[in-house]
């Protein structure tokens, strides 16, 4: 796994950007030189029959949240989209129209698909025309417009950006990536007929972008043919409006979410993105930020990103409103007040509206002698205070230890908690929530 998070292969979460100086993308002129009104059109209004899976992959959930509100977040936080269509099977409307009110998406119209992919993409550029952007003014009427597939979550607005300035300037622009297998060509019998020579091939991908006119008239023009069996937006450009798409080659994390395996793979790759950062509160005690100087060299190996802060007061409050995830440091204290605190604020900030946040609490006792009596808190206490923090989405957890005077034993400790709050914060397990654990 590389550990460096700059680097341009490794995913980003949807709805973040990749914090790296070197990648940092210079957003201010992006969001500068978007002059003209971008809207999205998200087919989401198949089956997934190659999942083998009953729920259309779309709407398979990953930490509680549907693939698709994902792909939904990855949009919304570009500020220069106006409007984001999704397109969804009819039997699935309520479904999708409840997501929406769930997650509170705000820029999401939901319309019916149809029985292919190119019928239900058809259905969601007719709900961007005049007639079904009513109300709004002819400057407002989207003059790009973005197709992704619905089940490719990992879309970053950098190349967004790329695509929507290429299509308004071109009339069509799309995503490739360099073919993998090599393509060939079979006999009625099933023998090699020919083989392409695969330098010359890339595989077309999404995001693609078309200026509204050329994807209108497009599908306007296209066949019957086309709509039952095509599957590539680009051809219908150029068969029936001349207009040559610009490619852009875009990264691996463009990938579509096909088979069950994919499941698997897209689960990992959003666990690994909100695992990648903690802040430890030490409330100024001396001993809570030797273990938090302690805990930051520890979990510097495990790939998790740690900032130490006394407090959330003044600027620290930011930390509420990012991926954070929060270790929250309590020394020779039986009271609970200050992780209850913690949850107040993260409530009032809807931190856990998207994703499940992970809370540590972690009871460091300053002497052998009360770690003799074994206990610093009831853990029964810890255990309401978290079975109330899950309903709002927020995964409370304990670690107790103490700061022992033996070098060697606190130096184990301390990794200990090192290797317990990485595991917590990426696995995000229901069932260990609550409980008290020992370092
Ligand atoms: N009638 C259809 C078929 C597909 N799609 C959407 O087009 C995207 C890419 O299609 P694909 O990966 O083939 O999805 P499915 O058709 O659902 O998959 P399968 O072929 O395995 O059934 C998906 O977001 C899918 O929901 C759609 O909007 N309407
Ligand atoms: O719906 P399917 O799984 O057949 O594939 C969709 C892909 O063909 C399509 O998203 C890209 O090739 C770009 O057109």
């Amino acid at each position: 796994m590389q550990s460096d998070s700059c680097d341009p292969d490794r995913p980003t979460h949807p709805g973040t950007f990749p914090n790296c100086e070197a990648g940092k993308s210079d957003l201010k002129s992006a969001e500068r030189s978007i002059v003209f009104p971008v809207s999205v059109v998200l087919p989401a209004g198949g089956t997934g029959e190659r999942t083998g899976l009953q729920t259309p992959k779309q709407f398979c959930l990953f930490l509680g949240r549907p693939l698709i509100s994902y792909t939904i977040q990855a949009f919304e936080r570009v500020s220069w989209i106006q409007s984001i269509v999704v397109v969804v099977a009819k039997e699935y409307m309520d479904l999708m129209t409840d997501i929406v009110q769930q997650f509170q998406h705000t820029k999401v119209r939901v319309v019916p698909g149809g029985s292919t992919r190119h019928r239900s993409i058809y259905n969601g550029v007719l709900a961007l025309s005049e007639e079904g952007e009513e109300g709004k003014p002819a400057t407002d009427k989207a003059k790009v417009v973005i197709i992704h597939d619905a089940v490719r979550p990992f879309v970053e607005e950098d190349f967004l950006h790329k695509i929507a300035m290429a299509a308004k300037e071109q009339g069509a622009a799309g995503a490739i990536r360099p073919l993998v297998s090599t393509v060939i060509a079979t006999t009625s019998e099933g023998y090699l007929d020919h083989s392409l020579e695969r330098a010359k091939y890339r595989a077309s991908e999404m995001p693609q972008g078309f200026t509204y006119d050329v994807i209108h008239q497009a599908y306007q023009k296209c066949s019957e043919s086309d709509f039952e069996f095509g599957t590539e937006c680009l051809h219908l450009a150029l068969q029936y409006c001349g207009t040559n798409a610009k490619l852009i080659q875009g990264p691996p994390t463009l990938w579509k979410v096909t088979y069950k395996r994919d499941l698997a793979a897209a689960e990992s790759i959003i666990k690994d993105t909100l695992s990648r950062s903690a802040c430890v509160i030490t409330g100024g005690s001396a001993q809570a930020v030797t273990l938090a100087d302690a805990l930051q060299k520890a979990v510097a190996a495990l790939n998790v990103e740690l900032d130490v802060i006394p407090d959330l007061t003044g600027e620290n409050g930011a930390y509420l409103l990012n991926d954070w995830n929060f270790i929250q440091v309590s020394v020779n204290r039986s009271c609970l007040s200050e992780v209850e605190a913690l949850l107040i604020d993260l409530e009032a900030a809807k931190r856990a509206l998207l994703h499940p946040l992970v809370v540590i609490l972690v009871l460091l006792s300053g002497s052998d002698e009360l770690s003799v009596s074994g206990r610093v808190v009831e853990p029964e206490a810890i255990m309401d205070l978290a079975s109330a923090a899950k309903l709002r989405n927020i995964l409370l957890y304990g670690i107790q230890l103490h700061q022992s005077k033996d070098t060697q034993r606190w130096e184990r400790s301390v990794l200990r908690v090192a290797e317990i709050t990485s595991a917590l914060i990426r696995e995000r397990s229901p069932a260990l929530v609550g409980q008290l654990l020992q370092a």
